[in-house]
């Protein structure tokens, strides 16, 4: 028998109702002859919900706390799966990150994997159970419960695939598929039939929240079958694999934008050869994820680095290097919040010269201004003004004829 797990996102267990609609989906999996391991995130806005509970006791909560307190969502959802899928008449058993042995490193909010033998999973498996899995948790060396950053249970389902040999991971959402852009907020945005690995991690890393990039970049590693599928009908979703079967004819294959993000200026003494290092190793200490980065030194004044983070690392940022300041030699000049990113990604733009220039030629129309650039072989991000965002993200859309039918070369 094979082991097919199967993932469910907050909106898909959002309710009584969705989980036994759910359980339903579990158990035709199961009648197809597989083994089957689920991976449930917590009911609808429950994360929301607690970390609202907890900004309204304190404005900085510990992020231990904060571990323990969004780490119960799940245990909900799971519980309830599994009670639906006994109550069928098929046993079930769920398990919590440390029942599961999903070791994290020691980071709370946004901790990596470090190891997942999964024995104990299949051994719940060969019992004849469906297991029904914790998203978004794990347990530190010392006992320590952590969650693996924001929309994580995509990553834990992924890592579960690869440590049991799963033949493949369905990720089930409340979209069909991959679209082109975000279908809320782009009009015209098209499901892609196929996606690859690489293409698809850009735009996980650049705020296409349909994927958690680990998972991405965890299916890519462990060649793990990734589709993307919709919880509520049975519409064919959108496989991620390592090349697409298609050779698109578009050299843009999605538009991705992250809002809240924030710039922030340091200057410092030329003289001080080491703070460009010291600026950044202390942002890193602090597990403080820094985006764009762009220096620029002009002779006869102080160099700058400008470099972008997301809105709710701002004041552990400006905390930290304040702190430091005299010792590593420089200061902090200036912020800006209300920013975005916008981001253009294809694997066809590496031998199409000229995609830049368009893109900057279209928000030059649109009247987006561009604050920051950043380029890779297979993206353009551009950092606009927040209220902009969307415009820039439609017009992007637009420009490089996303919403068109791609035809075979
Ligand atoms: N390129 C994209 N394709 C599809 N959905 C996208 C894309 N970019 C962003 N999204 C958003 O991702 C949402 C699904 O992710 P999420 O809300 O985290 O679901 P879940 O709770 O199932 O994990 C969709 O409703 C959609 O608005
Ligand atoms: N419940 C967590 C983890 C998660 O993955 O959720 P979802 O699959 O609904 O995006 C969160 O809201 O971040």
């Amino acid at each position: 028998m094979g082991i097919v797990v199967m993932k469910f996102g907050g909106t898909s267990v959002g309710s009584v109702e969705r989980i036994r609609n759910v359980a339903a989906r579990v158990i035709r999996e199961r009648e197809l002859g597989h083994h089957v391991v689920v991976v449930v995130s917590a009911m609808g806005k429950t994360t929301d919900h607690l970390v609202e509970l907890a900004e309204e006791i304190s404005s900085s909560p510990s992020k231990r706390e904060m571990d323990m307190l969004l780490s119960t969502g799940e245990q909900v959802s799971m519980s309830l799966l599994a009670m639906a899928l006994e109550t069928q008449g098929y046993p079930a058993v769920s398990m919590t990150g440390w029942q599961a042995e999903l070791q994290t490193e020691k980071v709370h909010r946004n901790a990596r994997i470090v190891s997942l033998k999964g024995e104990k999973i299949k051994a719940r498996l060969d019992d004849g159970n469906i297991v029904v899995a914790a998203g978004f948790q794990g347990i530190t060396e010392d006992g320590e419960i952590t969650t693996l950053g924001r929309g994580g249970s995509d990553t834990t389902a992924v890592a579960i695939a690869a440590a049991i040999g799963a033949e493949r991971c369905d990720i089930y959402t409340d979209v069909d598929g991959v679209y082109t852009s975000d279908p809320r907020y782009v009009e015209g945005a098209r499901k892609l039939q196929s996606i690859e690995y690489d293409e698809m991690l850009e735009l996980a890393n650049l705020g296409a929240g349909v994927l958690h990039p680990r998972a991405v970049e965890y299916a890519k590693n462990y060649k793990i079958p990734l589709t993307v599928r919709s919880s509520m009908s049975d519409e064919e979703g959108t496989v991620i694999e390592e090349v697409t079967s298609m050779e698109s004819n578009l050299i843009v294959r999605g538009v991705a934008f992250e809002s809240d993000v924030v710039r922030l200026t340091i200057s410092y003494e030329k003289a001080f050869n080491g703070s460009l290092a010291l600026i950044f190793t202390t942002l890193a200490k602090h597990n403080i994820d820094v985006d764009i980065i762009v220096q620029s030194i002009v002779d006869g004044t102080r160099p700058t680095v400008s470099f972008t983070i997301k809105k709710e690392s701002l004041s552990e940022a400006i905390q930290v290097l304040e702190e430091r300041k005299a010792e590593l030699g420089f200061h902090v000049a200036d912020f800006e919040v209300g920013l975005a990113k916008v981001s253009i990604v294809g694997s066809g733009m590496v031998s199409n010269p000229g995609v830049a220039a368009q893109m900057f030629d279209r928000l030059r129309q649109e009247d987006v201004p561009v604050k920051m650039v950043s380029t890779s072989e297979i993206k353009v991000s551009v950092v606009v003004p927040q209220d902009r965002m969307i415009a820039a993200a439609n017009a992007l859309h637009d420009e490089f004829q996303l919403s068109e039918l791609e035809v075979e070369v």
